[in-house]
């Protein structure tokens, strides 16, 4: 019989860890079985306790097959572009068919071959109904499989860059196995303890858990840690290792998962099961490491390194322990050759032009990175040599299926216009903001607007961010709010609005931002809302990212903001009087606790005084909530709300009043302004005699910014010379 259990760690009082059972390092015990559901088997009946398996000897694995010394091939250093190098052979021998790939099932698996991936991963790839690779995919498979090139890779968000390298680093751990150096061979072996094992697991019933630690030993000493995948959140980590094991279902590779705010414990039973693959997040695999995990002890031999997001993860001042982790993998200059690594963002080329107060001061020695200076800088810090650049990002990172537009509001307005946007355009929305402040504040004004927000932020629990951002992927027309924790790598299928309720604080954020939608060639719309404050940010990231308009204006009705209005000024009002409430209970509970604390006896009539004055305001805020259901319980638009925008030459009224979604309605926008319809709103340039940003020396590598680009700084800030002459008066 199997059946899931859900384990849990029991916490030990007292020395029975230290003394007592030789080796025993922690107890486990499973909360959630039906004793009506279980039939006792000798199987199912066993109890188990964790023995701790002593640290695996380190030892030397002999050298396996390679094209050249280093492992890799002589052909690096180059930047592979569309025109170069589509599913080109790059003359070796090998491919699928040579190696007597033919997938059994060939069913729409015909533009994978060519590449050398082996038959298990194209069966998985044609269950996936995945018919052809991606650009960045095929760009990046013959110098990464065929040439086992290191590879620094750039495409636009939402294209696929998790399998660009995720399938090269399963075929490459394939062939090392394939062609068994005799430890490989003993893995092969204990790769089916490893499977008994997880049947072992689905089996327990019993109350307590006891790991042979004699197996443990054995798996641990054999398995080689080939991969290490690392990313710069946890959210991020689990969505890899679920999109690698998808691909890797038929390749017996078995993919772990090392992140924070988890168990430590499950996290080092499943490392001790010795898993070819480890995806994880730098802190908690460093802790690790640190901690002496016998299988983490292997990462200085890893043959396949791939850091996702890598210019924010290896941005100075971050990320410490990634830092940790590279020093140590690079002792070894044998096996640091021997790696294969790769390196992917959507921003990995973007570069931005100093701030004009850094600009001038010469002496700070702080200069501007081009691309290429910016790519050299990452190859250093990893310590590679020759990589592949694939870099199809053409200095945007968005996808060209993107609707980018703002709108222009104060910071007072933003909550009205926010909350127009959300019941007028209903669909799967993200929200981001800059401060967990912020999402929290947002949070409680649109779950009192009745709008079901599901907030994730940093601060939350590992749990309810898993949980929100669960609930938020299968439920139709949900809404996240978030901070930037979200920002990068997340694909949410079918989110189609972005809306940055702050402006992002770098370019990079705003591109990783607006990709949470618009993934694969689907449609997808980001809405800046700017605020007069936020001018010069704005006009910043335009500028980095090379555009020279001014983005679109969304178009809103706005004389139904009225009854939005009233909505909004309502729930912040209550919010507010909560928020009162929250304050003087916990200010009352504080002044009892240290009167007690003293000895001290509270006077009865200050009591009273207290008492009576917060059910004076929860009295306000019932009739307040009254109100607000019953504005609430009305449609916002009223009757005869045709949802109209000016419209364009070849548009009828009855286009219009049939395309309520937001994309479709900025579309209609924008073919309106282009088109120059009547009522033909001007885009305004943003900057003068202003070039195109993205000329480009070679495609995706040098993006040279015109000299006469200028973003307004602490100089041109109208208004700031005024000031200052005040001031010395
Ligand atoms: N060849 C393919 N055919 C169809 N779908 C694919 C293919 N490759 C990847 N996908 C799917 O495309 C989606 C986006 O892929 P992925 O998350 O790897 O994008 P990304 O480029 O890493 O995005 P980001 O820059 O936001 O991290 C995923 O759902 C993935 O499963």
């Amino acid at each position: 019989m199997k059946m899931k259990t859900n384990w849990k760690p029991i916490e030990i009082e007292g020395n029975l860890l230290s003394g007592g059972l030789e080796g025993l390092v922690g107890i486990e015990e499973c909360r959630d079985y039906d004793l009506n559901d279980i039939t006792l088997t000798p199987q199912n009946n066993k109890r188990k306790l964790h023995l701790e398996a002593p640290v695996a000897k380190k030892k030397k694995r002999k050298p396996v097959k390679q094209p050249n010394k280093s492992g890799k091939h002589e052909e690096s250093g180059e930047i592979l572009t569309p025109s170069k190098c589509g599913q080109t052979n790059l003359g070796f021998e090998e491919s699928s068919k040579i190696h007597g790939n033919t997938v059994d099932d060939p069913n729409n698996v015909e533009a994978w071959e060519g590449f050398g991936i082996p038959k298990q991963i194209l069966r998985a790839l044609s269950e996936l109904n995945f018919h052809q690779p991606t650009p960045i995919q095929s760009l990046t498979f013959p110098s990464a499989i065929l040439g086992r090139c290191d590879i620094l890779g750039a495409a636009e968000t939402g294209s696929g860059k998790t399998l660009a390298f995720g399938i090269p680093i399963l075929t490459g751990i394939l062939k090392i196995k394939e062609n068994g150096s005799s430890a490989e061979k003993n893995h092969a072996a204990s790769d089916s303890e490893l499977e008994e094992e997880d049947l072992n697991d689905e089996d327990e019933t019993g109350c307590v858990k006891v790991i042979n630690n004699v197996e443990m030993k054995k798996v641990q000493h054999t398995n080689p840690l080939y991969a290490l995948i690392l990313t710069p959140t946890r959210e991020l980590a689990m969505q890899v290792k679920s999109h690698l094991d998808a691909v890797a279902k038929y390749t017996g590779i078995h993919i772990a998962l090392v992140v924070g705010g988890m168990a430590a414990v499950k996290q080092e039973r499943i490392l001790s099961k010795g898993p070819e693959i480890v995806v994880g997040t730098p802190g908690r695999l460093w802790e690790l490491v640190q901690n002496g995990n016998p299988h983490l002890s292997k990462i200085n031999d890893v043959r396949f390194l791939a850091i996702d997001e890598a210019d924010r993860m290896l941005e100075s001042g971050h990320f410490q322990e990634l830092q940790e982790i590279l020093e140590r993998i690079n002792i070894d200059g044998t096996t640091k050759k021997q790696r294969q690594n790769f390196v992917f963002s959507a921003t990995l080329t973007l570069v931005h032009e100093l701030p004009a107060h850094l600009k001038f001061k010469k002496s700070r020695n702080i200069k501007e990175l081009t691309a290429p200076q910016k790519l050299k800088k990452i190859v250093d810090t990893l310590g590679v040599t020759s990589p592949k650049v694939v870099d199809i990002s053409e200095g945007r990172g968005t996808s060209s299926t993107l609707t980018e537009c703002k709108i222009s509001c104060t910071l007072e307005e933003k909550d009205y216009y926010l909350y127009y946007f959300l019941k007028r355009h209903p669909g799967k929305t993200i929200i981001f903001c800059n401060s967990i402040g912020c999402v929290k504040r947002l949070a409680t004004l649109l779950t009192l607007l009745d709008c079901h927000p599901l907030p994730l932020h940093a601060c939350m629990a590992q749990r309810q961010r898993l949980k929100n951002l669960e609930k938020f992927k299968e439920t139709e027309n949900s809404l996240l709010i978030c901070t930037d924790v979200a920002a990068r790598g997340l694909d949410i299928p079918s989110a189609f609005h972005v809306l940055h309720y702050q402006t992002p604080r770098t370019s990079e954020l705003y591109v990783h931002r607006s990709g949470r939608t618009a993934r694969l060639n689907q449609d997808g719309i980001t809405v800046l809302m700017v605020s007069p404050s936020e001018l010069q940010s704005y006009l910043k990231l335009c500028k980095t990212l090379g555009k020279s308009e001014d983005l679109p204006i969304f178009p809103v009705q706005k004389n139904y903001l009225d009854n939005v209005k009233q909505r909004v000024n309502l729930a912040r009002e209550l919010d507010h009087l909560q928020l009162q409430v929250q304050k003087a209970n916990s200010e009352k509970r504080w002044y009892q606790k240290a009167a007690q604390d003293m000895d001290m006896i509270v006077d009865e009539d200050s009591k009273k005084y207290d008492n009576e004055e917060t059910a004076q305001l929860n009295k306000v805020i019932a009739t307040k909530k009254k109100q607000l259901t019953a504005m609430l319980n009305k449609p916002v638009f009223p009757k005869g709300f045709s949802g109209k925008y000016p419209l364009g030459p070849q548009m009828s009224v009855h286009d219009v009043q049939k395309e309520e979604g937001a994309i479709e309605v900025m579309k209609n926008a924008i073919a309106n302004d282009t088109a120059g319809g009547k009522k033909k709103r001007k885009r305004v340039p943003l900057f003068k005699n202003r070039k195109s940003a993205q000329s480009k020396e070679n495609l995706g590598i040098s993006y040279k910014l015109p000299e006469n680009l200028k973003v307004p700084g602490k100089k041109g800030r109208p208004g700031l010379k005024k000031k200052r002459r005040n001031k010395r008066k």
